[in-house]
């Protein structure tokens, strides 16, 4: 039987999150990392411990199916590889940063200086766009040092929380792209691994839709079931049980998070009482 082979970065900024998605999905990995091929008992896929970065030439040459891999760098390799699904972890952009003395944000600055970066493409790309030539001089690590150092007057780097720019005296100017986790694929698949896919596919999308919702239910009096009804963002229709307390229901529903910190104050100007917002495991609508 043809198993589906995944490739996960050995270590580094997606390694746990990508594990914790295959255990949400139930399908359990019993070795450690060390192991750089690993089967799974519980599903029909392997997974092959990898380095991000190359991880979008293994997609591309089919030596794996399918892999957990940063959107900037499929951008970055520019191959044609398809993104199945955004996974919602990992979010960060690609931007330029100047030392923070530099007053402007004026991409014209870098007109004939040099910018150090890991993502080159990225970077050529962009700056052909606006019409700007520099001097790009790629390093593969620790850039935001680059200024400090005298070997570039700019970077163009990943930033999260922008604190390795604050730490490193660098102020972020201009965002060429933003990026989260991505599952991509390869261009090939043959129709047993694409029906293994579905399945993973179905499974991580009942995990990521429950991340984005909450299970709701509050206590209301039960003239006021209507009027909460019609506030609640709900999928269908909220589920109304009697409380043992006469003239008194219990509304369940699922909402998204978000909605739910928009319509609170409306839920309780409307008699809502004793609201509890409780995780959902999985959702499959
Ligand atoms: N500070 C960050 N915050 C959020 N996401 C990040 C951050 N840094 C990197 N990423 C995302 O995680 C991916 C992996 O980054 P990481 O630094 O772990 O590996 P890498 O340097 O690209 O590669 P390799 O696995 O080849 O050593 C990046 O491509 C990017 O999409
Ligand atoms: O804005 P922040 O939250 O500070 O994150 C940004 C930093 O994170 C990444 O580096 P990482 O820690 O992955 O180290 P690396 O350069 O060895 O990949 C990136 O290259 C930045 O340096
Ligand atoms: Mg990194």
């Amino acid at each position: 039987m043809s198993k589906l082979k995944i490739a996960i970065q050995k270590s580094g900024r997606l390694y746990e999150e990508s594990l914790q998605l295959l255990k949400d999905c139930g399908i359990f990995v019993n070795n450690g990392k060390d192991q750089l091929k690993v089967s799974v008992d519980n599903f029909p896929m392997e997974i092959m411990y990898l380095r991000n970065s190359d991880i979008p030439q293994y997609l591309e040459d089919g030596v794996v199916d399918i892999a957990i891999v940063g959107e900037n760098l499929l951008i970055e390799k520019q191959k044609k590889i398809q993104i199945v699904e955004k996974l919602g972890f990992s979010k960060c952009r690609v931007s330029i940063a100047v030392p923070k003395e530099i007053e402007t944000d004026d991409l014209s600055y870098f007109q004939g200086r040099k910018i150090a970066t890991s993502y080159p493409n990225t970077l050529k790309n962009f700056l052909e766009n606006k019409g700007i030539t520099s001097d790009i001089h790629v390093i593969s690590g620790s850039v935001e040092i680059a200024p400090n150092i005298g070997l570039a007057d700019g970077i163009c780097d990943i930033v999260s929380s922008g604190s390795t720019l604050f730490k490193n005296g660098l102020r972020e100017t201009v965002t060429l792209l933003k990026s989260e986790a991505v599952l991509a694929q390869t261009p090939q698949l043959s129709f047993e691994k694409a029906a293994i896919l579905d399945k993973f596919l179905f499974r991580i999308q009942a995990v990521l839709k429950a991340k984005n919702s909450k299970y709701i239910l509050m206590n209301v009096p039960n003239d006021m079931i209507q009027k909460v009804a019609d506030v609640l963002p709900v999928l269908k229709s909220p589920t109304v049980i009697p409380l043992a307390e006469e003239g008194w229901s219990s509304i369940h529903s699922v909402i998204d998070e978000e909605r739910f910190w928009e319509v609170i104050d409306e839920l309780k100007e409307n008699g809502a009482q004793d609201i509890l917002i409780i995780p959902i495991d999985k959702m499959v609508i």
